[in-house]
Order: structure tokens, then sequence, then C-alpha cells
């Protein structure tokens, strides 16, 4: 922190200056030249800024992008590539120089580095989202840096997150991070592109009122990265309303914003609202079906927050098996809830629209209990 620097006040910048167990995610075009290749230079400059927070007793887990466009150079490439087989060629050449430099960076301060390279299906599915939680859980009491990235390798285009904002947004929950730091190409958030001219700077988002008319582009400056503002806006929500304040800058401004400095913009934790399951249900959890729902069904679900029985479904859609996520729309099509469903997709069609008394005693069960339904 420089002399001129004002220390945060508000709870959420309070809270990061004050994090024990901290998320960064730092995007590609902070951590890359143009030509696509590594900046070890201003990868050294980031570590020396995460390393005093780790050296201050904090544990770091560093969501880092940059696998493609660090992959780009030494590929012989022109330009980010847009098939998926180039982009896996890319971050399977791009993610082990990452991970090199890292470790050899981090090793400057003694610090150990673990690699955890995650697909969608490890945050998505259950058994894998204890699974990772548990790995990284103890590398980070192992003392070990945890670098996370997407095992953009083998994942498939259906089933890829593809953004490292949301993934981050996830293992801050994961984690139980007391904070997450997102670091991007600009020091903070603009109620317009500052690309495009006048913007003035948001300081604090203290709920959903302080975003109105925000408006964060999609796509980024540099051609390297992905996501944009907006899916750092919708990543800080999903923090947010896991209980973990954010806050957004630069990743030329990581020292002052991890030594507790007045920079960025803070989002302020508005959780957490759902337990864990829920929120896993709400934001992690892929579907594998939808079931179609009627008005009356929709304000039982939504409003009333009942169990859904097999009187107010209308359609059926996917294969699914019982103890599956679906997705529950109402009657003009619109996602309005998620669940665990107690039935398979089979088993549906010839109960629904029928109430529990007209059924069989074996089939009076919930479609899906009221504790395993969030509505969206
Ligand atoms: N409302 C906004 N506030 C700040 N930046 C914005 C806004 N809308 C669009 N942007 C642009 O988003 C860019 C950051 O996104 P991106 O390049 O994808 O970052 P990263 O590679 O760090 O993930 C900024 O450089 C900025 O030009
Ligand atoms: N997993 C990809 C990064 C995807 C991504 O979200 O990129 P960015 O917008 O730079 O954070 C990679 O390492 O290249």
């Amino acid at each position: 922190m420089s002399p001129d620097e004002t220390l945060a006040e508000s709870p959420a910048r309070q809270a990061v200056g004050a994090a024990r167990r901290l998320v960064v995610k730092v995007g590609s075009s902070s951590l890359t030249t143009t030509e696509g290749g590594l900046d070890h230079d201003r990868l050294a400059v980031l570590v020396d800024a995460l390393a005093a927070r780790v050296a201050a007793g904090s544990q770091l887990v560093l969501v880092s992008s940059g696998a493609i466009a660090a992959g780009i150079a030494p590929l012989g490439l022109r330009s980010r590539p847009r098939d998926l087989a180039t982009q896996q060629a890319a971050a399977s050449v791009g993610q082990q120089a990452l991970a090199h430099a890292y470790a050899a960076s981090f090793a400057r301060y003694r610090f150990t580095v673990g690699q955890v390279l995650l697909t969608a299906d490890d945050v998505v599915r259950r058994s894998h989202y204890r699974n990772a939680r548990r790995t990284l859980n103890r590398l980070l009491t192992l003392g070990a840096v945890a670098v996370v990235n997407e095992n953009d390798t083998v994942a498939t285009s259906e089933i890829r997150f593809g953004d490292n904002d949301r993934l981050a947004a996830l293992v801050a929950h994961l984690v139980d991070a007391d904070a997450l730091v997102l670091l991007s190409d600009v020091d903070a958030l603009y109620d317009g592109d500052p690309r495009d001219g006048d913007a003035s700077v948001v300081r604090e988002v203290a709920d959903a009122a302080d975003l109105e008319g925000v408006s964060a582009g999609d796509t980024g400056a540099s051609g390297l990265g992905t996501g944009g503002m907006a899916s750092k806006v919708g990543a800080a929500s999903v923090a947010c309303s896991a209980g973990v304040p954010v806050l957004l800058t630069s990743a030329a401004q990581a020292s002052s914003a991890l030594g507790r400095a007045d920079v960025g913009t803070a989002f302020a934790s508005t959780g957490p609202q759902l337990s864990a399951r829920r929120f896993w249900l709400a934001h992690a959890a892929g579907a594998q079906g939808l079931l179609r729902l009627d008005e009356g069904a929709v304000t039982a679900v939504v409003q009333r927050r009942r169990s859904l029985l097999t009187a107010g479904i209308t359609g059926v859609e996917g294969s699914f098996e019982g103890g599956d996520v679906v997705e529950l729309a109402d009657p003009a099509g619109s996602v309005v809830a998620r669940g665990v469903v107690a039935y398979d997709a089979a088993e549906l069609p010839e109960l629904i629209g029928r109430s529990s008394h007209e059924l069989p005693p074996e089939q009076r069960r919930e479609v899906i209990h009221a504790d395993d339904l969030v509505p969206l």
C-alpha cells in the first residue's frame, strides 16, 4: 500500500483485508503477452502480492486462467484459437508452462504449490464436489498454495465451464472462503465499458439495486480471455449469495487490494441465504431434465415453498433417474426452480396430472420434496 492510499472502510473491504481463507482469480489478459505467451514479469509481481498475504497467515486458492493464451506463441499460432481441439492443444502446452511458472515464482518465498484442474463435473456432481472440497481443504491445511484452473484439455464443449469467473465463485463456496478477489485488466467496475469513453466508477455494491443502470460488457479488451465484465459481475453475485464478499480490481493493483487499500469495487455478501446443499443445487448442479408445471404448482413451489406433487406437472422432458437434478418450468417455459427428483423419467408420464389420492399407495410420494427444491 502506498502512502497516498486510504485504508478500506466498508465491511466487504474489511472482510477481504481480514480474510484467513482467500480465493483470488486472475484472468488471461493479466498474465500473458499480446503475442500469446506467459508474461513472467507480471506473473512475478502478482506472486509477490499473493505471497505477502500467505506469509501474513492467509490460506490461498489461486484460480488462474491463461492456459490457452500461454500456449499460443509456443505452438506458433497467430491468435487465440476458436476451435475446441486447438484450444485444448494450446491449453495442454500453456497449463504446464503456467504451473511451472507459479511453482518457480512461489518457490522464491519457499511456498509450495499444488495444481488442481477441475472439470465442470467435479463441481456439478455432488459426489465429485465433496471430493474436490476434501482435496482443496487438505492442500490448504498442509500449507500449500492451491492453483486451480479448468481442466481444459479433456472437457468437451458441452460440459465446459469456459468461464473461470464462475468457477472461482463456486470454488470460493467449495472451500468456505472468507473472501474472493477477482483480478482483471480494469481497476474497477464502471457504469459502462470504460473503453467506450466516459464511465463512472462503482465503488460499492451492497445489493442488486446498486447495479441498476450498470452495463457490463461480455467481451474482454484483449481477445485473450473469455468472460468480459458481465461474467465477473455474475460471479460476484453468486459468491455474495454464498456469504463470500468480493473485491474486483486489476491485477496491477493486487498488492494494494490485498494490502487493504481502498481500491476496486467491493461487493457485499448478501448470504448465506441458502444451505450448502441448496447453493449447490442453485448454482453448480447440471440438470438432467425438465418438468413443466401448471400455475398452481408454480405458486405452491416458488411462493409457498411446498413439495412438488404429481398433480401440478403437465410435461416431462429428458432422461433422468431418481436422485438427478431437474429444472422446473412455468407455463410460459421460464425455469423457476431446480430440484432433486424422486422418480425416474420413465415412471412419470402415467402419474402426472393425477392427484395423490388417485395413485396407488407406493406412488404417493412427492415428486420433489420441499427440502430438495430451490426457487431461482
Ligand atoms: N461496466 C464495465 N466496467 C468495467 N469494465 C468493463 C465494463 N464493461 C466491459 N468492460 C470491459 O471488460 C474488460 C475485462 O474483461 P476480460 O478482458 O474478460 O477480463 P479477464 O481477462 O481479466 O477475465 C475490461 O477491460 C473492460 O474493457
Ligand atoms: N481455462 C481457460 C480460461 C478461461 C477464462 O475464463 O479466461 P479469462 O476470461 O481470462 O478468465 C484458460 O486457462 O485458458
